[in-house]
């Protein structure tokens, strides 16, 4: 490990540099001497003693430096992860779980939020089909997000919003508001009638995806990590009038562990490429395509048909999402979670992530 002495004077952990009780700097970073060295360095079993020119002590636990040095990150991810095609997933045998459960016991949430994160899918059963109590089942875990959507959300084949999801027709694997410029973390879907066939929705995971393609073409991966895109929402349908703009990658890692956490494709709603040079642009549609490739392997495919009381949580950050076209009347609500929440209702859990 490594370690500057700017960083090591701004991380000081003393009671006049860290209020230990909000957990902040009260330091002034900018009032350190950008060439700062210590006038003496002093190391026991445990801890390491710098003491700086004007006197100042700092002390670290050898732990606490291990544990937040860039080399112990490096090789950390931020999340653990069980990536899955369809055998997979079905081997793992997810239980599901029960609603009143879920509302009642703190373990029950802790273990669906294991999962959730685990899998970037998990399933609640038993809840009542109505809105109201689909709304009570997202509450439960996080902050529903607003979106132009709506906050709940509630829709059938009628085409009332200018979007394809708005029909009877078939839906390619996707993720959502990929034209935003920060997609919604997490979606609910629940599907509380459908008197006809057709309708199963398709999952599928990227992120499996997109590591096959980091071990069969690493430049093409990391071209798709790189080149940033638009998608884009224009609507003008009845009332609705939107345009919504979203500019990143395909893929969207970490630099210091590259480890991937977005995957933003939708090739609905991809907009006009013209954030790239001609001469990356063939290559980006080669990489495109070979993940396009593993997205459509049947083998990674997992259709499951929403029954009024099973509501779905997907990771759109991670897991793609379809449906099959559909004859019938076919009636779905849900919302969009806010991902930090959730993630901060897993950690206060105790669940990493
Ligand atoms: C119906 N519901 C609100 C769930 C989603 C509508 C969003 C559809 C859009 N093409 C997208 O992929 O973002
Ligand atoms: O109708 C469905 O099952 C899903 C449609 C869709 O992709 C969406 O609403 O985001
Ligand atoms: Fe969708």
């Amino acid at each position: 490990m490594r370690f500057d002495y700017v960083w090591l004077r701004d991380h000081c952990r003393s009671a006049s540099c860290y209020n230990s009780k909000t957990h902040q700097r009260s330091l002034d970073t900018a009032s350190v001497d950008l060439c700062i060295k210590p006038k003496t360095i002093r190391l026991d079993e445990t801890t390491l003693f710098f003491t700086w020119p004007d006197g100042h002590v700092t002390r670290y636990d050898l732990d606490w430096l291990v544990k937040n040095s860039y080399e112990g990150q490096k090789q950390k991810v931020i999340q653990p992860r069980i990536l899955w095609n369809a055998k997979l997933y079905q081997q793992a045998q997810v239980p599901s779980v029960d609603f009143q459960n879920f509302l009642k016991t703190n373990d029950e949430l802790k273990k669906f939020l294991q999962n959730f994160l685990l899998y970037g899918i998990a399933f609640v059963e038993n809840v009542p089909p109505t809105r109201e109590h689909t709304e009570k089942l997202a509450e439960r875990i996080s902050l529903i997000r607003e979106t132009i959507y709506g906050r709940m959300w509630y829709f059938t084949s009628d085409f009332s919003r200018g979007d394809t999801a708005y029909t009877k027709l078939a839906l390619d694997r996707h993720t959502d508001t990929t034209y935003f410029q920060e997609p919604c973390g997490i979606q609910v879907f629940h599907c509380l009638k459908h008197e006809g066939t057709g309708g199963k929705t398709l999952l599928v995971d990227g992120f499996y995806a997109a590591q096959q393609v980091l071990q069969k073409a690493p430049e093409e991966f990391e071209l798709l990590s790189k080149v940033p895109l638009k998608h884009e929402y224009i609507e003008n349908v009845g009332e609705c009038h939107n345009h919504m703009i979203g500019v990143g990658p395909v893929l969207n890692i970490y630099p210091w562990n590259k480890e991937l956490y977005l995957i933003r494709y939708n090739n609905y709603d991809r907009a006009v490429i013209n954030t790239v040079p001609y001469d990356v642009v063939h290559r980006w549609y080669i990489a495109h395509r070979t993940l396009t490739t593993e997205l459509r392997k049947p083998e990674n495919e997992l259709w499951v048909k929403l029954k009024p009381g099973k509501v779905l949580f997907i990771d759109n950050w991670r897991v793609l999402h379809g449906r099959e076209s559909f004859t019938g009347y076919r009636q779905l609500c849900g919302c969009y979670l806010t991902r930090d929440d959730v993630l901060n209702t897993a950690r206060l859990l105790g669940l990493r992530a």
